[in-house]
């Protein structure tokens, strides 16, 4: 099985891209978010990630990350997710994640995490 090291350029299904630059002997990596969609008001900017990967076998790794939208958005997002040598001999991410959007009251908690799935193959 071919190792998967983050590091470098991802594209997703919705058409954002991920910057990871270089993952370091922990797992550990940062990064920058280009959003292609936003429910936020301000111009879209890149925006950073933290995350860490498993490197023990290095292959098939699991990870998680988190983008914090500072630039444009006051959410947060966190992915968990694992990478596949998919059959077309590609490497895929298959990620789910949790978006907090930052309400005003306390009242509207119950409606600021949206969930969903997304999957991100190399540019
Ligand atoms: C574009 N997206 C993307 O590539 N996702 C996997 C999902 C989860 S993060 C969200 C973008 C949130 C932007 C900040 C905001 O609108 O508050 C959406």
């Amino acid at each position: 099985i071919k190792p998967c090291n983050l590091t470098g350029w991802w594209k997703n299904d919705l058409g954002s891209k991920m910057h990871v630059f270089n993952v370091d002997n922990n797992g550990t990596f940062s990064g920058e978010y280009h959003t292609a969609v936003s429910s936020a008001k301000s111009p879209i900017q890149p925006s950073p990630l933290v995350g860490s990967q498993h490197l023990d076998k290095d292959e098939q790794d699991t990870f998680g990350f988190t983008v914090n939208w500072k630039k444009f958005s006051d959410s947060t997002a966190v992915f968990v997710g694992q990478c596949f040598n998919g059959a077309d001999g590609k490497e895929v991410l298959h990620t789910s994640w949790l978006l907090r959007e930052k309400v005003d009251s306390e009242t509207d908690d119950w409606k600021a995490t949206r969930i969903g799935r997304n999957t991100f193959t190399r540019m």
